[in-house]
């Protein structure tokens, strides 16, 4: 017989519904109740009760929420890109059934708008998933189609309903079945609007889309309204089916309403602007330059540029995380958003936001959870020593970290000093960058980007999975405790041997004070085929996380070494710049 599980968790917003905000946000303190307005872009509008003051806040401060616009800054716009990376290629190994992580239980929407509907399940690799309908007599298969997009990207699962009608509301039922087990959820679509409604939306600089809800006949004629008029004029006759796009002028405001052949008017449409340009993108990089402030650059990725800028709506500092679509493309920035927005995990940053084509067109940003603070390392460096038991205390921080994303059977795959930041008030470590986490893998197989952490499947070019970050935690806590590097040589070919050999030991020079259980911690992740490695559950249990020991640790070869990788990562981010120019 199969196991089925539902998870039902998540609490739906409508306008005055009261939610909790889980962390700080800007006047806001964490656990104020608020209660919601309306929802804008990615966020809510919401009050104190009894006061007037209204203040946006993101949707991703309200863990749990279920409303269809919380994902992206336009839900309306859906990606028909076929790129999706299926990470799950990277990490073959499979951990269990499949089995549901979240799922809203009920999305409204209004007629006319775009409906994504999304499910978050753990080990989905070569899973059959079937999405159906909930009809009276059985319930009918979804298959990608007109209106229809199914896709899978990250662990989740998606089905995008494009201009959703009323008849579209029901429950909607997701199965994902494999042989070792099977997992279904399900989700209730509430469509506000319908029957005797029109649509309309600009698809082109000079096109717009007309839809309508008027069921039974064959055959309609179409009137439009130019603003400021109130006429309607006849544009076009014996339409047979709905949707259809029709041509005008730019620089003008137009409304619509059908005319059926029994006579009956549809409502008319909300009026929709032919500025001229593609106005999704025009639309969205104004939210985004009317809401954020841009400060200065905190770092450079290969992929990204990461700005600090101010929320002008609530004063809070964010990171603006930039990527151009020629290094990354749009489906690769929303798997890492969806993903990061998904992780409420103390030590990994938090997403709040994403804006497509914004600070302009052919970029992308996340808005990111600020960390105010260097890299551990660097924040470590400053100091004039260090002792090993804060060396348990910043570990632990980050296994748990590495725990949270295994156990929902993602791997980091760039665990690296340069992705571990902590923030210097509270000493709490954020693991950053979860890029590689969404990325495919490559057809052929490269030098890995960061060899130093780099476990011996990844050089190899073999299948990597959440053991592959086990063995960078392995080296990453080896260079904390001592501020060298284990598998590090004077060339890439003697450090590569070094890696497939798993060559490496205790100097006494370094580790001479450090006690024996952070060495026989290290001894269990950094072992030559992982499955002999320590998952990040069993490590956490390690008798050093137990015992403090206070050797000190001298903090000048960390320093030496984080200046070593500045250099190197310096050299490496001018290769990969003058690569892209
Ligand atoms: N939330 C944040 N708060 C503060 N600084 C950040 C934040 N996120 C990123 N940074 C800074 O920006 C740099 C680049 O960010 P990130 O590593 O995410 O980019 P990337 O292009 O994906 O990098 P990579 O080359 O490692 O793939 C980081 O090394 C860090 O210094």
């Amino acid at each position: 017989m199969k196991e089925y599980r539902i998870c039902l968790s998540l609490i739906f917003v409508v306008p005055g519904a009261r939610v909790r905000v889980a962390a700080d946000w800007g006047k806001l303190r964490a656990g104020d109740e608020l209660v919601v307005s309306r929802l804008d872009g990615p966020g809510l509008v919401v009050s104190h009760q009894n006061e007037k003051e209204e203040l946006w806040i993101p949707a991703s401060l309200v863990p749990n929420l279920s409303i269809s616009r919380a994902w992206s800054f336009r839900p309306s716009k859906v990606d028909s890109n076929k790129d999706i990376v299926q990470p799950q290629e990277r990490s073959p190994e499979r951990k269990g059934p499949p089995t549901v992580l979240a799922s809203s239980n009920l999305i409204r929407a209004t007629a006319g708008e775009d409906v994504r509907i999304s499910v978050e399940i753990a080990n989905i690799e070569a899973a059959t998933v079937t999405w159906k309908k909930e009809d009276e007599k059985e319930d009918r298969v979804i298959r990608e189609g007109d209106r229809y997009r199914l896709k899978q990207a990250a662990g989740f699962l998606y089905l995008e309903i494009v201009r959703c009608r009323h008849s579209d509301s029901g429950i909607y039922r997701c199965y994902v079945e494999h042989e070792t087990g099977s997992c279904w959820t399900e989700v209730s679509l509430f469509i506000a609007g319908g029957i005797g409604s029109t649509w309309a939306r600009v698809v082109g600089p000079t096109k717009i889309e007309v839809d309508w809800e008027c069921p039974g006949l064959d055959s309609y004629s179409i009137e439009c309204r130019t603003a400021p008029s109130q006429n309607w004029v006849p544009m076009t006759m014996d339409v047979k089916n709905p949707p259809t796009i029709l041509e005008l002028p730019p620089g003008a405001s137009y409304s619509f309403r059908v005319i059926g052949k029994n006579g009956n008017i549809t409502s008319p449409s909300a009026e929709v602007a032919l500025t001229g340009f593609e106005d999704n993108v025009s639309w969205e990089t104004e939210q985004f330059i009317g809401r954020y402030l841009e400060l200065d650059v905190l770092g450079k990725g290969r992929f990204a540029t990461v700005r600090r800028a101010r929320d002008k709506g609530t004063g809070q500092e964010v990171a603006l995380k930039q990527t151009a679509r020629h290094k990354q493309p749009r489906s690769l920035t929303r798997a890492e958003y969806d993903l990061l927005a998904s992780s409420h995990h103390g030590n990994i940053i938090r997403a709040f936001a994403l804006f497509e084509n914004a600070p302009r067109p052919g970029m992308d940003t996340i808005v990111l959870e600020l960390v105010r603070g260097p890299t551990l390392f660097v924040y470590l460096s400053k100091k004039t020593d260090y002792t090993e038991d804060m060396a348990t205390k910043y570990a632990s921080q980050l296994l748990s970290a590495l725990q949270w994303l295994h156990r929902r059977n993602r791997a980091h795959l760039d665990v690296k000093p340069e992705n571990v930041l902590v923030d210097q008030d509270s000493g709490v470590v954020k693991l950053i960058d979860l890029g590689e986490a969404v990325r495919g893998p490559v057809d052929e197989v490269v030098p890995p980007a960061d060899l130093e952490f780099a476990a011996p499947e990844l050089v190899l070019g073999k299948p990597t999975g959440t053991c592959t970050d086990m063995w960078a935690a392995g080296v990453f806590i080896y260079v904390l405790l001592s501020g060298v590097s284990p598998f590090l040589d004077d060339s890439v070919e003697e450090t590569t041997a070094n890696i497939l050999k798993c060559d490496f030991c205790f100097p006494n020079e370094y580790f001479e004070a450090i006690s024996n259980e952070a060495k026989d911690l290290l001894g269990r992740l950094l072992c030559l085929h992982g499955e002999e490695r320590a998952t990040a559950e069993a490590a956490l249990t390690s008798p050093w996380f137990k015992a403090p020991a206070s050797a000190a640790i001298s903090s000048t070869r960390l320093a030496e070494f984080t200046e070593r990788r500045a250099h190197s990562s310096k050299s490496r981010q001018d290769r990969n710049d003058r690569f892209y120019t």
